[in-house]
């Protein structure tokens, strides 16, 4: 279990971690969202004791890190894959890790056979591809067979072939009992990988919730028709109470009902379906909604409100959201 109380990091004027408080718990995978600059990486460099805070505090399992005795056995992170030393081999690199917390030189061959770099393990790691560094860091880091691993962008660099493995190895790790937390700018990646999320902006707590919670209420369900009746379709939702609204490429949209009852509606009024499909944002569209005014940088012409594609005015998801008091 990691724990933030009141976690706060000023860089001069700049507040990039803004009184963060929350736990990170055991079992489950948890990921770490934010825009560029929320002050994730700061967070997690605290957590390592890498960074000081200005304020606040980061228990590991009840203990500061700095009380950790041979820390690598409680808590593994991938934070910086190029941190290794180049000139040294990636067993050499992984060898003086396990020396300095007393984990056996044996470990070391288990861990570069865990992350398939057993044949290249007497390589000297500055000819490494983005992806091995990135096998060699996740290596280090299961090193000590932690209880808490930690990794900040791991899939970056990585083929789908490692991505599908991370995916797996975290979701076993986190089986097996153990607290992973894991940041992430690839949202398709992340709703596949975590349970729960913990999501920050300009440093401070967005939210800190269920995966499927956070998208139910980030997003709005709704129903896609497509008919070659659209007009009449359209006159029949309206007679029915229903608001459809015109989606582009022939498509309405209706709000607030199931495709059971428009279903049934279309077939009392004989008309004919090409779709009749339940639609829910993906954790890429909740998360835009939710984080877009605390986005700090951002392209011009985009839009940071997250475009579904609708002519629809979408609500304002980060402040329903925080409606709720979060
Ligand atoms: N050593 C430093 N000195 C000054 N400002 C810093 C320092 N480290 C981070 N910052 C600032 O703190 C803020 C948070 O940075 P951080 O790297 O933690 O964000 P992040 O969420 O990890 O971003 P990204 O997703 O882009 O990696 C940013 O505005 C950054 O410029």
């Amino acid at each position: 279990m990691i724990e933030l109380e009141g976690l706060t990091k000023r860089f001069g004027t700049k507040t990039a971690v803004d009184q963060l408080s929350f736990q990170v718990r055991p079992g489950v995978v948890t990921g770490f969202l934010g825009p560029n600059g929320a002050g994730k990486s700061t967070t997690m460099r605290m957590m390592l004791d890498l960074d000081n805070p200005t304020s606040g505090t980061v228990r590991i399992d009840g203990r500061h890190y700095r009380e950790l005795e041979e820390p690598l056995k409680y808590i593994g992170a991938l934070l910086d894959a190029k941190a290794m030393h180049g000139g040294r081999s990636a067993y050499n690199n992984l060898l003086c890790l396990a020396q300095s917390n007393r984990i056996p030189a044996a470990r070391v061959g288990e861990v570069l056979d865990l992350v398939g770099l057993t044949a290249v393990a007497k390589k000297k790691v500055k000819g490494f591809s983005l992806g091995m560094g990135q096998r060699l860091g996740i290596a280090s880091a299961l090193l000590g067979d932690p209880e808490i691993l930690m990794f900040d962008e791991p899939v970056n660099g990585l083929d789908p072939e490692g991505i599908h493995w991370i995916r797996n190895l975290m979701k076993a790790l986190a089986a097996e009992g153990r607290t992973i937390f894991v940041s992430s700018h690839l949202m398709s990646e992340m709703a596949l990988t975590a349970d729960h999320l913990i999501v920050i902006g300009q440093g401070k707590l967005l939210a800190d919730t269920s995966m499927a919670d956070f998208i139910h209420q980030n997003s709005r369900s709704y129903v896609r028709l497509r008919s070659p009746q659209r007009e009449r379709l359209r006159d029949v939702l309206h007679e029915n109470g229903f608001r459809p609204v015109e989606a582009g490429s022939g498509t309405l949209e209706v709000d607030g009902a199931s495709t059971e009852q428009l279903g049934e509606l279309a077939a009392q009024h004989h008309l004919v379906l090409h779709e009749l499909s339940a639609q829910r944002a993906s954790l890429e569209e909740a998360f835009m909604q939710m984080t877009a005014s605390a986005v700090e940088y951002h392209a011009h012409g985009t839009d940071v409100h997250g475009d579904t594609g609708s002519a629809r005015q979408s609500p304002r998801w980060g402040e329903s959201y925080q409606g709720k008091g979060a």
